[in-house]
């Protein structure tokens, strides 16, 4: 039998064929290595009939062979393994049976027997411990890379973690290799996150490859930075090319090639968040899990748990620690590996008045290539509504569908791009207790498909089904991380109500502190916290920026037509939109319905004009409908979706074509109703035969000033909607913006020589739109000053200049609105967005 001896430190172990040997701190093992950087189950050292091999099993800082991370390997006499780390970690040396003869007590040693001293003898926890044996392993943490090596960049690991390239590839000197989606690339790569020509191998005069992106539309990335559309970088041989899911690297003239099929693991390291005035809000958190996990955050009110979501998907990363997407840096490469994550947030993701199919069909045509066409979208829609079991539900309108699957079609939503990693934000919340299994085991599912699954619940039904908990202690601690199981025996109590009142009744007690000091502890996160906490140095958000899959006017056009689709499928909506400037028209006709809005006769008493209040009046009924129509059009619109809008943001949603598609839309229904009121109101009334500026078109003229009042009231609506936190305050807003508008017509009184009054009178709408209507009417001598009748308006002077003046301003004022939008959206985006 073939015999291998260890040495290390001047301790030898001797191992012979007939079965495997651990090697970890868990003293239950073969070789035990009392070093934090070493995972409690480290690898196993084996042979396989023909060589002895040396097998990680998922360690959290690596095991390495002459300085290389490596996942399996073949060792022999002469080599040196270091666990842990690549230079200063534990070291065995190997050598061959012969040396076993020559050593003084070569035997294999089992169990604990050789250490005293191991680290991991901490204050037991209340239960006794879990009993686990090496066979069924309890995974206890992701892999952890090195250190960046030289030349990384933006972080690249020196290696791409420990994982075997899925292909290999050629490259020549004098050929350039092409990648991308169509079938005639060198490298064809079948995602549809891959243009059909995304970028290309070619070697430099000097020998040196270089890789040059093909105007791509989700980028290409070297080191997980993106490299510009049309840009090129030189590669070294530590570089990481990202190509939608594939990752490339360069070993001499061969291309390695990584595909992501969502097998990752996941962890974080001493995560830190502190708020302004320096209060930790989440206070160095550390976890691990390896591939196909399926993780639970529980935890009471305030305990951080959404900040941590935040942080574990760079929305609004933490100000110390490190997030590992399977040995790489999140936050460094958060540009590339953004578009791996899923964010299912707390309410749903989807306009609820579009069937399935649409509302999927809309989301893939904003967030895949402007290059993919509609068959092949739809494909994947389906693919993935029959993964969810969701094809027979797909015709129908979401709001239709029962809590549960219309969790499922926002699942189904961020499945659509395949992320290796999906998060939930209380995905149960609202629902019964047989839907909050189907959805936990819907999450299981997908988890054991091969993706890594985190979700926050506060439902503890269903925690058995998930690999690992994280419970979350008041402060933003951690309490416990660990096998469900294990959770209550931890704590010490019977029901998750018992340790929730604990958390309450005691919640200065040192709930990390009684973590750190645990068994658990050492079993499920030492070696996780072993490294050092990190700043975080996070790119500039010009770099991170995420790639806009379509073009600007392509997501301009997508968003106009869902948006249409909504409104069309909302018979409500569009009646009202009929209803509300009908009869806000209508009712002004009941104002002296048989009088015009003609210039009075010269009274020769006075010698002016009497006053035809009338007009002022109908004027004024007509103004406050078209601003009311304007306004209530627009004042939920964005709060509404603020979710969605968030949600998609984060995937490359430009927000002036957000914004832009809302002002079209929006913009049209509102001008429309405007020239209903406007017509409506006028057109049975004696109006002037000739106007200022549309020759004897009187009525249009007098039209378009309603018609851009309720456009810019629609506006201010929107800039309403926009900064409100929550769409109940959007009412009390909207009437009193309205009634504002009412005083400041210039209708009620006059404000034309009232010091203060009427300068501010300038910044509202109404004023401007009554004047427009007003030069045309001639309102000097409609409504004369009484007090000082050489004193007249100017805003109402009857000449064009004068109404070109007016809906000049009246415009402008609607422009101002909409950069004060587009300023007030930014604030609700996640903090990597905004720019
Ligand atoms: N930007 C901020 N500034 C100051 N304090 C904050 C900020 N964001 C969150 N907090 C505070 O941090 C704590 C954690 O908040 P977080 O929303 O993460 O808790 P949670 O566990 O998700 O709570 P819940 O279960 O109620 O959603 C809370 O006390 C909250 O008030």
């Amino acid at each position: 039998m073939p015999e291998l001896v260890l040495e290390m430190n001047g301790r030898t172990w001797t191992l012979d064929a007939s079965r495997p040997y651990t090697l970890g701190r868990d003293p239950q093992g073969d070789i035990v290595l009392d070093d934090a950087r070493v995972s409690w189950r480290h690898a196993t050292i084996a042979w396989n009939g023909r060589s002895w091999v040396v097998e990680d099993h998922g360690s959290t800082n690596g095991t390495f062979v002459q300085g290389q991370r490596v996942h399996q390997l073949e060792i022999g006499p002469g080599s040196a393994v270091n666990l842990g780390n690549a230079t200063d970690g534990p070291r065995l040396n190997v050598s061959g049976a012969a040396a076993a003869v020559t050593t003084p007590q070569p035997q294999p040693q089992p169990h604990a027997a050789q250490n005293e001293n191991a680290g991991w003898a901490q204050p037991a926890p209340q239960q006794s411990a879990p009993q686990q044996n090496w066979q069924q392993p309890q995974q206890v943490a992701p892999q952890i890379p090195q250190q960046q090596g030289p030349g990384g960049g933006a972080g690249a690991p020196s290696a791409y973690g420990d994982r075997s390239p899925t292909t290999f590839h050629q490259l020549a000197l004098d050929r350039v290799m092409r990648i991308g989606r169509a079938l005639e690339n060198e490298l064809v790569v079948s995602d549809l996150q891959v243009s059909r020509h995304h970028a290309e191998f070619h070697a430099t005069p000097d020998g040196r490859f270089e890789i040059r992106d093909l105007g791509s539309h989700n980028g290409t990335f070297v080191n997980g930075m993106p490299i510009g559309k049309g840009g090129s970088a030189l590669l070294g041989p530590n570089d990481i090319v990202g190509v939608g899911h594939s990752t490339f690297r360069l070993v001499g003239d061969r291309l390695e090639e990584f595909v992501d099929t969502g097998e990752v693991s996941f962890s974080a390291r001493h995560l830190t968040v502190t708020v302004d005035g320096g209060k930790q809000i989440l206070k160095d958190v550390s976890f691990g899990v390896p591939e196909k996990s399926l993780i639970a955050v529980i935890g009471p009110s305030g305990s951080g748990k959404s900040t941590l979501l935040k942080a574990l998907t760079g929305y609004r990363p933490a100000n110390q620690g490190d997030v590992l997407y399977d040995n790489r840096n999140l936050y460094k490469q958060f540009a590339e590996l953004r578009q791996r994550i899923g964010l299912v947030p707390q309410d749903d993701i989807l306009h609820k008045e579009l069937t399935v199919k649409k509302a999927l069909k809309y989301a893939a045509k904003l967030r895949f290539p402007a290059d993919t066409t509609a068959a092949e979208r739809e494909a994947r829609i389906d693919e993935v509504l029959r993964e969810l079991k969701l094809d027979i539900h797909k015709e129908k309108k979401v709001t239709s569908l029962s809590g549960g699957q219309r969790k499922r079609v926002s699942v189904a939503l961020e499945l659509l791009t395949k992320p290796s990693l999906i998060f939930l934000d209380e995905p149960t919340s609202g629902l019964d207790p047989g839907m909050d299994r189907d959805v936990m085991q819907l999450l299981r599912g997908l988890a054991d498909d091969g993706r890594t699954v985190l979700v926050v619940t506060h439902s503890v039904a269903e925690l058995a089904i998930c690999d690992k908990l994280l419970v979350m202690a008041p402060g933003g601690s951690v309490a416990y991380f660990g096998p469900p199981e294990e959770a209550l025996n931890f704590f010490g109590y019977e029901t998750w109500a018992d340790v929730f009142s604990a958390f309450e009744n005691y919640r200065d007690y040192d709930w990390a502190g009684r973590w750190k000091g645990s068994q658990h502890y050492q079993m499920y996160a030492a070696d996780i916290d072993a490294v050092a906490p990190q700043s975080v140095d996070m790119p500039s958000p010009q770099a991170i920026k995420p790639p806009k899959p379509q073009g600007w006017f392509s997501q301009l056009g997508t968003l106009i037509r869902r948006y249409v689709a909504v409104i069309g499928s909302d018979k409500g909506f569009l009646a009202l939109t009929v209803i509300l400037p009908a009869v806000l028209g209508a009712v002004s006709l009941l104002i002296d319905h048989n009088r015009g809005l003609l210039v009075n006769p010269v009274n020769p008493r006075t010698g002016m004009h009497v006053p035809n209040g009338t007009a002022t009046t109908v004027l004024l009924i007509l103004a406050v409908g078209a601003c009311f129509a304007g306004a209530a059009n627009s004042v939920r619109e964005l709060i509404k979706e603020r979710v969605i809008y968030e949600r998609e943001r984060a995937t490359g949603l430009s927000r002036s074509a957000y914004l832009m598609s809302k002002v079209i839309v929006l913009g049209a229904v509102t001008v429309l109703q405007g020239l209903m009121v406007g017509l409506i109101g006028f057109s049975s009334r004696e109006i002037p035969k000739d106007g200022l500026v549309l020759g004897n078109a009187t009525l249009f003229e007098l039209c378009l000033p309603i018609m851009a009042l309720g456009f810019t009231s629609m506006m201010f609506g929107l800039v309403i909607s926009a900064l409100v936190k929550t769409a109940e305050k959007t009412m009390p807003l909207l009437v009193m913006f309205a009634i504002i508008q009412v005083v400041f017509t210039g209708c009620l009184f006059t404000l034309h020589g009232t010091i203060g009054v009427n300068e501010f009178s300038y910044l509202m709408p109404s004023r401007w739109a009554v004047g427009a209507a007003g030069t045309t009417l001639d309102f000097n001598n409609i409504a004369p000053n009484t007090d000082d009748p050489t004193n007249t308006d100017p805003l109402w002077d009857h000449t064009a200049s004068a109404w070109g003046l007016d809906m000049a301003a009246l415009i402008a004022i609607g422009v101002v609105c909409g950069f004060l939008v587009a300023r007030f959206l930014r604030r609700h985006e996640p903090e990597v967005m905004r720019k």
